[in-house]
């Protein structure tokens, strides 16, 4: 996997713990998002870190029309509850700065890594909003930058950001009730993309 280092990413990576750059956008109903462009910089040295240090497992039986097939991504997962070491200790940083701007135990972390363009996720909201009333979901992402799009549950225009090099992204409220993502396959090349998504709750 080649991926290209972007002119800034290559310091140490820091983040801003106060959430000067944060700006919240309402969706209709209960559902908002809060977005916070270049909240991480640094970002292409973490990227490489957990390149290192994450062990990614290849998910299979996607059900995709009449057959089962691979999850079209990687993932790896840290749990609190396990009490394994964090993957990077930065991550600690913010798991305590995420958790004092939204009262939430961030106990759970999920890797993703997209490889390329032909890797993505399908339209779904996060499973855990059957058992925890509207979940505030954080997704930080580094490596390139690839659309994340929104849409209602009853369909129509969808919304859509570009997340990557130290985005932080957050769903709250009603967004796994009212709303699916997804993370769409691109026609052009695309190079490597990991999200990590802050989750509490993630095994009640
Ligand atoms: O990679 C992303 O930005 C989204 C990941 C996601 O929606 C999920 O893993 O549930
Ligand atoms: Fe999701």
């Amino acid at each position: 996997m080649f991926r290209q280092a972007s002119l800034f990413g290559a310091a140490e990576p820091d983040f801003d713990p106060t959430f000067a750059e944060a700006s919240r956008s309402a969706l209709g109903g209960t559902s908002w998002i809060e977005y916070v462009p270049g909240w991480l910089t640094g970002s292409d040295s973490l990227f490489d870190d957990l390149m290192e240090q994450l062990d990614f497992g290849q998910r299979t039986g996607i059900p995709m029309y009449d057959r089962l097939v691979d999850e079209p991504r990687l993932t790896a997962w840290w749990h609190e509850e396990d009490g394994g070491p964090i993957a990077h200790p930065i991550l600690d940083d913010m798991r305590v700065a995420l958790e004092a701007e939204h009262q939430r135990h961030f106990d759970s972390i999920g890797f993703n890594l997209y490889r390329d363009q032909n890797d993505s996720v399908a339209w779904h909201a996060d499973r855990h909003r059957h058992h925890v009333t509207d979940p505030v979901i954080a997704i930080l992402s580094v490596g390139e930058s690839r659309p994340f799009q929104m849409r209602r549950n009853e369909g129509g225009a969808s919304l859509t950001w570009g997340l990557g090099q130290g985005d932080l992204f957050v769903m709250g409220g009603g967004c796994q009730h009212e709303w699916q993502h997804a993370v769409p396959k691109r026609r052009r090349h695309a190079g490597p993309r990991l999200s990590i998504t802050f989750r509490h709750d993630a095994r009640r």
